[in-house]
């Protein structure tokens, strides 16, 4: 088992690779794990390139919370890190850690939840009240045998070494929680 980075929260399991929930079907397993279906010798992450940190600073929005911050300078359109979590097929409306992964053309839509089991990648926030526009988006991830995960990358920019890593959780992402 990888040993957790800094910061890592103690009720949240490390990973560096996903859990697949039995939600998801087995042909949405065998699409998702390059056509290994059985689970076996699942590619792990490679390193983050952000790290932890607590937000310390009153003005900022998740002041009291964590973030992800660049521990070295990243060149553009780079892999910072990938999107770990429970890969499932259920609904999870309540969950501020899940991110959409497949939508299967049947109907079954695969998402990733970092609540209960994670990497450094469920500490992303969202640009807004931080940075002017983001400087990383969510994008697909194809491992070399296949694989299909969801990473986050550096947008055209760059990121300076210490900067906070941002992405664009979207408009509805914020909408429906507004609402609730
Ligand atoms: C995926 S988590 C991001 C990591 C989170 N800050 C933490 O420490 O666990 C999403 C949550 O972070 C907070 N968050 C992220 N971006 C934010 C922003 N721009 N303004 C306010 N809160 C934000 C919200 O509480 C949101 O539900």
């Amino acid at each position: 088992m990888t040993r957790p980075p800094k910061n890592w929260p103690a009720h949240v399991q490390y990973s560096t690779v996903p859990y697949f929930h039995s939600s998801v079907s087995g042909d949405a397993l065998s699409f998702l794990k390059g056509g290994d279906s059985k689970g076996i010798s699942l590619p792990s992450a490679p390193p983050s390139l952000g790290g932890i940190r607590p937000i310390v600073d009153p003005s900022h929005p998740a002041h009291g919370q964590h973030g992800l911050f660049a521990t070295r300078k990243i060149a553009a359109h780079t892999l910072i890190v990938e999107y770990i979590g429970e890969v499932h097929s259920d609904e999870r409306p309540t969950s501020d850690y899940d991110i959409s992964l497949y939508r299967f053309p049947g109907g079954e839509n695969v998402g990733v939840d970092a609540t209960a089991i994670g990497n450094e990648a469920r500490f992303v926030n969202d640009y807004r009240g931080i940075r002017p526009k983001p400087n990383a988006q969510f994008a697909d991830r194809w491992t070399a045998r296949g694989d299909l995960r969801i990473g986050i990358w550096s947008l055209a920019s760059g990121i300076r070494k210490g900067d906070e890593i941002v992405v664009s959780y979207g408009k509805s992402w914020w909408a429906a929680r507004s609402l609730s």
